[in-house]
């Protein structure tokens, strides 16, 4: 692989803005399956949260890439057209890997990798990245001195994967930087950072902690960065009490939703604490980001994790969400008396309030998803006609869950209406097609675009398939491996 030093930071103080789910997406954060996924051991994969080994030259080759390519001919295209068959025929992948000479160093399409190499350039925050990372992985003072020898791309590398290109490994991977969703979320012009839940995603939080604190594209927006503070006393609490759901303070970005310009979601669930909720309530409002909050409380399960795993939004008037944990799981279970003496079930733990600023001691309850999903739509984003909700897995036992379990209600929209997701989650693509959706493969649609057929703004209502097999094992899917930097 070539070693060649990227192309200096080409983006100092580029645009940044989300206030919706569904606008044309113009840049977004990513990372590409690094070297570190394919170390994970069998007894340390569900630690490190994914639930199985992968295989790497698949996940990346016949999965990832297909992601890469296809944003890159959406938000970049000048990058890719012409050039898709000698980046499928390069052994090296050189195109795909930050700091080599054909890396695409696309400044709409951007992997924090490449962030990382370019912060890590400047020899004080590399002394005080270094030092922050070996102070947290308890390194020696030798692999300290050891870092301080790479160049900036490979200690970047270092840094994410654990590992050096002799395959030593220094620590652990980090194989969920590849859902850069949950590292932070852009909340209009404003950038809220995480505070991770496991352990395993901490290191991650650090990497993203510096690149938006130094690196130059961030630079204009520094004072609009929002970290949320720790329970003040948290280190005074017994263990048992800095465990429970008002004194801890985690958040991820997968449970964090900007659907409209005034209107924020936040999921409390496995990931992110009540207490986490209100810091972050309590901060927007008084900045005047956003007026309205929405709080959806869902069973701490690993099920469902965040909330973008029980619902995306697809379209302004179309959503995709589990049935079961929706009105339509209310309904079926209805059907019989097993509810009136089971135990606590799991819909129990779920529960909708709604806060306006000003009124915070006067939220709104919602009964159901449906119809905070439908107000979004209507109060919202002003949509008169009907609203539409796909489920998944058609709502069909026991597809709706299984489906949901390989990210079916995960998806990301390219813009209103174009999503990508799975390939593998048949019955809810039926769905999607009753719906009068086409759904065309990452591959055929590539080819399209190369051959002239079709563009990429040619497209309406189309549900693009990603090829799924690996990918799906690290529990997360396409709204969960983007983290949007601006929608128009
Ligand atoms: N936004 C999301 N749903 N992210 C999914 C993250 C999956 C990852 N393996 C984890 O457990 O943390």
């Amino acid at each position: 692989m070539a070693n060649n030093p990227a192309p200096a930071p080409s983006i100092p103080g580029i645009s940044v803005g989300v206030s919706s789910e569904t606008g044309t997406l113009k840049r977004l954060l990513i990372h590409s399956p690094d070297r570190g996924l394919g170390k994970v051991v069998p007894s340390k994969a569900q630690d490190w949260l994914f639930e199985d080994i992968v295989h790497l030259d698949t996940m990346r080759r016949k999965e990832y890439d297909y992601y890469v390519k296809l944003l890159l001919y959406f938000l970049d295209p000048d990058k890719i057209k012409g050039k898709l068959a000698a980046i499928n025929d390069d052994p090296t992948r050189s195109f795909f890997i930050p700091g080599t000479d054909k890396y695409f160093a696309s400044d709409c399409v951007v992997d924090i990798q490449r962030l990382l190499g370019e912060i890590l350039e400047e020899e004080s925050t590399r002394i005080k990245l270094t030092a922050a990372i070996c102070g947290i992985e308890r390194c020696s003072y030798q692999v300290q001195e050891e870092l301080g020898k790479f160049d900036a791309h490979e200690l970047a590398r270092i840094f994410i994967s654990g590992s050096c290109s002799d395959q030593r490994m220094l620590f652990a991977p980090l194989p969920n930087l590849i859902f850069t969703r949950d590292i932070g979320i852009v909340i209009n012009d404003h950038i809220l950072l995480n505070k991770p839940a496991k352990n395993a995603r901490t290191r991650e939080s650090i990497l993203a902690q510096f690149v938006f604190f130094y690196h130059p594209m961030f630079s204009h927006i520094r004072q609009n960065i929002i970290e949320i503070p720790e329970n003040e006393r948290h280190f005074l609490l017994p263990d048992d009490e800095k465990a429970s759901d008002y004194h801890r303070c985690t958040l991820e970005g997968g449970d964090v939703m900007m659907v409209a310009p005034g209107h924020l979601l936040i999921g409390c669930s496995e990931r992110t604490s009540i207490y986490a909720a209100q810091q972050v309530m309590k901060v927007l409002f008084e900045k005047n980001v956003v007026q309205k909050i929405t709080i959806i409380k869902i069973p701490k399960k690993r099920d469902y994790m965040h909330i973008d795993t029980i619902f995306t939004q697809v379209k302004r008037d179309v959503w995709v969400l589990l049935g079961t944990l929706a009105r339509l799981g209310d309904e079926a279970r209805k059907k019989d008396v097993l509810h009136f003496f089971g135990p606590a079930d799991a819909n129990k733990e779920f529960r909708i309030l709604q806060f306006e600023k000003g009124q915070e001691q006067q939220p709104r309850e919602i009964d159901n998803l449906e119809d905070l999903l439908t107000e979004i739509s209507r109060i919202d984003l002003g949509v008169t006609g009907p609203i539409r909700f796909i489920y998944s897995g058609g709502n069909e036992f026991p597809y709706g869950e299984r489906e949901q379990w390989t990210d079916s209600c995960n998806l990301l929209a390219l813009r209103d209406g174009v999503v990508i997701g799975y390939d593998r989650n048949d019955k809810t693509l039926e769905a999607f097609k009753k719906e009068r959706f086409k759904v065309i493969t990452a591959k055929r649609l590539l080819e399209k675009f190369e051959h002239n057929e079709l563009s990429p703004e040619d497209l309406t209502d189309t549900f693009i398939t990603l090829p799924s097999a690996e990918l799906s094992r690290a529990r997360g899917g396409s709204h969960c491996m983007s983290m949007p930097l601006l929608r128009g």
